[in-house]
Formats: C-alpha cells, structure tokens, sequence
C-alpha cells in the first residue's frame, strides 16, 4: 500500500503506546487505582467493572493483543525493509511507558514516533496519551538521563487500512445472520461514550462544537464503512452511532444512547437483526469482549433480537500495513517531503502536531508531541 521510501529517517524507534489491563485476579484492583487515580469514579462502578474483569480470571485480553500487534508490526516492517526496532508502553499496567523510555534512552534512541491504539481524537485516546509521553519524559530528565524526542502519528480512523478492514468485518458479521433478516439488518456502530463536555472540546479549538471532532470523525468513518458496505451488497442498512461503557457519576451527562437502550429501542421498533460495530476500537479487548461480547449480547437474546458483531482490525495484515503507510509518511514529511497521504472520508488527513488547545483536559498538564509540547 506505502507509496514512501522504506526510509524511516529521521525516526530511530516506534513506540505502541496503549492503556494496558490486568494480567491476573490480583492485578485488578490495583489497575483500577491506576486508571481511576483522581477521576471520581464512584466506587460501585469500579466494583462492577472489577467483576467484568474477575469474568475473565482477571486477565485483560488487551495486553496479549498489543503483543501480537507488536510482533505483527516488527515483521510487516523487517518483511518491507523498514529499519525501525519497535516497542510497547502502556498507561496503566507494566510495561510502563516511562520504563519503555527509558529503555529507549538507554539504547541511544533519539527521536521516536508513538503509535496509540485509539483512531480518534479525544482526551482519553489522544492528549491524555501525550500527558503520558510528557510525564515518561520528566522521570527520565529528572533521574539524569536525556530523552528521546516523541513525536506521535496522526489519528487514523480514516486510513483506507483501518476502514477498509472494519467494512470487510461488516460484510462478513451479516453474512452470519439467518438469510431472512439479513437485508433489513441494522448496523450499529459502537464506540466508547466520554462525557458530553468531553466530546464538545475535541479535536482542535476551531473545530470545538456539538459532540467535537470525537463525535464527527465516529460518523464520518460509520457513514464510510455503511456506504462501502452498501456499495458492496446493493443493500443500504440503516445505521446508527450509539456508545458504550459509561462510567463518571449519574449527573454528569456523556454521550448518549447507550447500545443496550439502542438495542431495546430497534426491538420496539421491529427491525429483524442488528450488527454491532465495534468503530471506535481497535482490538477485542474488555470493553467489546464485555460490554458487546458478554452484556450487550445478553441484552439482545432476552429481547429475542438476533445480533452478531463484527471484527475489530485488531492485526489484520491491511491494518498493520496501515501503521507502516503512516510511518512512512511521517517519516517523509519529517524530511520535508510532502508525501501523499491516504484518508478516506469528508475531512482528510487531519493534523500530524497536535495545535495547542486540542482535546484539553479537566487540568491542565504538560503534554509532549503537539504544538505547545517537547
Ligand atoms: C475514549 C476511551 C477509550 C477508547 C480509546 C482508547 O483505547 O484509549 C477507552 C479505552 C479503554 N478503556 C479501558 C478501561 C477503562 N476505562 C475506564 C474509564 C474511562 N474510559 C474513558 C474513555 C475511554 N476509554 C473515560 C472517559 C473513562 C472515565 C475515567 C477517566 O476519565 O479516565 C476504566 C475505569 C472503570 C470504568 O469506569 O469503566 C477502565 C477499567 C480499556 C482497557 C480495556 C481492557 O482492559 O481490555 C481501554 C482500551
Ligand atoms: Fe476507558
């Protein structure tokens, strides 16, 4: 698919940035001090949520995910002749980011390009990660080491990799459901609800608005994958964007409907079969093995509605190809080289230097890899 050189100069070292999960029963509720620290999340959430976790003897699937994305992604790049030795970073849970650093620091790496598992712009999947690169970085200066430079790619929800990928899991999820409801199917694309104010200051200030660039890139890649999917099968499915995994306090508003209202709502409304699309992920971790796989499908059998859902891109070859274009083509802009840059959809490739504004948090903290950071 990569139109670049195979030249990844002047960046020494990719970083797999991720939120990371627990790896066993007594992981859990330290994790969940991690994510939560200063947060307000009320603690029967936290318990329930610990529960969702204790349903799978504790282990979280996303770190086995990212190994393989890891090993995926080391082999497409040493396959097509990219130099780049590849690393992995979490959040919440060893590897910690700020220990991957300084493993980079320690092997002389100098400037390094970060690759989050979120395709959107949002606090959560975006500046919160560059809080994260900005606080590796201040360890590491403070114990006397000198850091690389992190640099972090752009949001890719609408690389030709990742929604090409997600279409295909459509075609393949409706072609489970019986031959009869198949046609009038509905889709509904799922994504992780964050607080409303949240979702209105996404996205760089001047897009600032109702639901934010969060909420407009959501709907511009399920209008995309509902297109191609029509295109493909000559059927228009109507389509919806709802959330998922709500946490935060009963009186702070965040996006809305949840999937499980949502699926109550098509019920009522006789449609014969749904698909859920997991749009706003991209591995099968907790919150679609959970929150889709476990309590939204239990939702959807007692009210007698039949329901699949569909793949994340997880490491399909198209996908992993995907973080190689877009390394590639940072690399290439770095060297001042005006590369083309794939994206499909109404915006276009958006910003590869986060402005200064974009996705603010409740607090303001130092973020590394935009405009107002190292
Ligand atoms: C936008 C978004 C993504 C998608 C982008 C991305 O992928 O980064 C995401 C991913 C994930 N969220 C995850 C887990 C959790 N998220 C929580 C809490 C929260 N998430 C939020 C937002 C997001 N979260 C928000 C606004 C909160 C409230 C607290 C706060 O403002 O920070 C909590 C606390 C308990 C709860 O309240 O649910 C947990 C345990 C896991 C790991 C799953 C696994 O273990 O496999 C993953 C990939
Ligand atoms: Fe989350």
């Amino acid at each position: 698919m990569s139109q670049h050189p195979t030249d990844p100069a002047p960046y020494d070292a990719l970083l797999l940035l991720s939120f990371g999960g627990p790896e066993g029963p007594d992981d859990v509720v330290p994790f969940l001090e991690n994510v939560t620290r200063g947060r307000g999340i009320p603690r029967e959430r936290l318990e329930e949520v610990g529960e969702h976790y204790y349903l799978f003897d504790g282990v979280s699937p996303i770190n086995e995910q990212n190994r393989r994305l890891l090993d995926a992604i080391r082999t497409d790049l040493a396959d097509h002749g990219v130099d780049l030795p590849v690393y992995w970073g979490n959040r919440n849970w060893p590897p910690y980011v700020t220990d991957t650093l300084r493993e980079m620091t320690e092997a002389g790496h100098r400037r390094v390009l970060t690759l989050v598992t979120s395709a959107y712009s949002s606090y959560s999947g975006c500046r919160q990660y560059r809080e994260d690169l900005a606080a590796a970085r201040d360890t590491l200066l403070a114990e006397g080491l000198r850091p690389p430079r992190t640099d972090k790619l752009r949001v890719y929800y609408d690389h030709p990799g990742f929604l090409d990928t997600m279409t295909d899991g459509v075609l393949a999820a409706l072609a489970e459901l019986p031959e009869q409801v198949r046609a009038e199917a509905h889709l509904a694309f799922c994504t992780h609800s964050i607080p409303v104010n949240a979702a209105d200051t996404s996205g760089p200030p001047t897009g600032h608005g109702a639901g934010g660039a969060y909420v407009a890139q959501h709907l511009e890649a399920a209008r995309h994958i509902a297109d191609a999917v029509a295109a493909a099968t000559g059927t228009h499915h109507p389509w919806e964007l709802v959330y998922q995994s709500r946490s935060g306090p009963p009186h702070i508003p965040w996006l809305e409907p949840d999937i499980c209202d949502h699926l109550r709502t098509l019920r009522d409304k006789d449609t014969p079969a749904v698909v859920m699309v997991p749009v706003g992920f991209v591995s099968d971790h907790m919150e679609v093995r959970y929150d889709l796989d476990t309590e939204a499908t239990a939702v959807a059998a007692e009210i007698g509605l039949p329901a699949v859902r569909s793949a994340t891109v997880g490491t399909d070859p198209r996908f992993v190809a995907a973080v190689r274009d877009l390394v590639l083509e940072r690399a290439a802009t770095a060297r001042d080289e005006h590369p083309v840059r794939c994206a499909l959809g109404e915006s276009g490739p958006w910003h590869d230097v986060c402005p200064v504004g974009c996705c603010p948090g409740r607090t303001p903290r130092p973020a590394a890899a935009g405009a107002d950071g190292p």
